[in-house]
């Protein structure tokens, strides 16, 4: 009852995070993997005198600067024709909220495109996350997030080639907490229609892109029957329009069990579902492969995209040049796929995947003992 009253409100308070398109929307529903002309016509429209692009670059917090620097180092030497536009993301209040500094909102809008180092949120207390509120500033609708085995670096599962799609505007983490009375609090898990249209819709798309022959939504529809039930009931809908790809539905503790007992049943499937199981199950893919240090992901929206890793701002090895850069590395490899800039991006993929298939130059969390900076050293010797 109290959910349903507030609903309106709620619905509102989310409509007004989101900026107006100052543009009219196209169509990058091949995301990274393959992106449609008109989505590379846009990047390509924006091409400087100087023949580079000019990308928006959040830095981040803990590794976030050690990182970038690597992957600003080596764009460099891959002579990427990408001209780097760094903002400032700390946060401001306005009407009461948090909110993104508008400088760092006009980048983003301006350049399409943008570069995200990892952004801390304090625990219990403190300003929202950067990272949800940046999400729902832009419209980001799908997280993509892809997970593939990396050659040559042995883990106890070898072939994975995971790709999950988050919904990322809403659910258990639209922010709407408040305290019902003393000791008893609600936290709202808000799904629409409109916005589980739009991820599931994107699924589809983004299945047939890559030549994935299934789409799995993953949800907990027993439990949660009216809000992860519309998700799926939504999914059936929508599968309907893409009579090409198999459809079907896991239980999201099933989907944990098996993939950690075997992944590769997996890798013909693309799996899409709410935001939070989205963020829980590929931290735990991440785990299969080597580690956060190696999985990226992609925020696609219709106005604009930000890249960024899936790991956080990993503040017990901040400062230090233990940070492995790989994961922001191929979140903007991602990025230049995105933009259709491939040749670029396959040669720097080629000499990441090259040297960490030599095992020579790994950072600490692959089990070696080379420097952030010298492990981005390896990589530009191969370019
Ligand atoms: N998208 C974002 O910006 C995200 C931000 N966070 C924020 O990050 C902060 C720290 O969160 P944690 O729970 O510690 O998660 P985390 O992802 O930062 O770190 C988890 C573990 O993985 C390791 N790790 C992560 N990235 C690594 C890398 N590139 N190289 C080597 N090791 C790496 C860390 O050292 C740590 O042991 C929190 O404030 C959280 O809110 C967390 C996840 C995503
Ligand atoms: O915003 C945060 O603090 C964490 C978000 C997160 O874990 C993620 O997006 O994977
Ligand atoms: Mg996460």
């Amino acid at each position: 009852m109290i959910a349903a009253r507030n609903f309106s409100a709620v619905r509102q308070c989310l409509r007004s995070t989101r900026v107006a398109p100052s543009f009219a929307p196209v169509s990058q529903l091949r995301g990274f993997a393959s992106p449609a002309d008109d989505a590379v016509a846009k990047f390509k429209g924006q091409k400087g005198a100087d023949g580079k692009y000019t990308v928006t670059l959040i830095e981040g917090d803990g590794i976030g600067p050690e990182i970038s620097q690597s992957v600003k180092d080596i764009f460099e030497a891959a002579k990427a024709p990408v001209k780097w536009e760094p903002v400032d993301v700390t946060p401001i209040l306005k009407d009461g909220k948090t909110a993104i500094p508008d400088d760092a909102i006009k980048s983003v809008q301006k350049n399409y495109v943008a570069l995200k180092g990892p952004l801390a949120t304090p625990v219990g207390k403190g300003h929202v996350s950067l990272n949800l509120t940046l999400r729902r500033t832009f419209n980001l609708f799908a997280n993509v997030r892809p997970c593939r085995s990396i050659a040559g670096y042995k883990t106890p599962y070898d072939g994975v080639d995971t790709v999950l799609i988050r919904e990322n505007t809403e659910g258990e983490y639209s922010g709407i907490e408040h305290v019902v009375v003393d000791g008893v609090v609600q936290s709202i898990k808000l799904i629409t229609k409109e916005a589980s249209e739009r991820v599931l819709r994107f699924a589809f798309q983004y299945a047939q892109s890559i030549n994935k022959k299934k789409v799995r939504v993953v949800h907990k529809a027993t439990i949660m029957k009216m809000s992860d039930g519309l998700f799926l009931n939504t999914a059936r809908d929508i599968a309907k329009d893409f009579p090409d790809v198999e459809f079907d539905a896991e239980l999201l503790d099933n989907s944990c069990l098996k993939i950690v007992t075997d992944p590769t049943p997996y890798n013909d499937k693309v799996l899409v579902m709410p935001n939070l199981y989205g963020d829980i199950l590929s931290d735990m893919c991440a785990g299969l492969i080597g580690g956060l240090g190696l999985t990226p992901s992609g925020n696609i929206g219709d106005e604009c995209s930000i890249f960024e890793a899936v790991h956080g701002s990993a503040p017990d090895i901040a400062g230090k040049g233990l940070a492995n850069p790989t994961a922001l590395l191929l979140s903007s490899i991602m990025m230049l796929q995105h933009m259709g800039l491939h040749d670029h991006a396959a040669r720097i993929q080629k000499a990441t995947f090259d040297t960490l298939s030599e095992g020579k130059t790994l950072t600490g969390d692959l089990g070696g003992k080379s420097k952030t900076h010298e492990y981005a050293e390896a990589i530009m010797k191969r370019l």
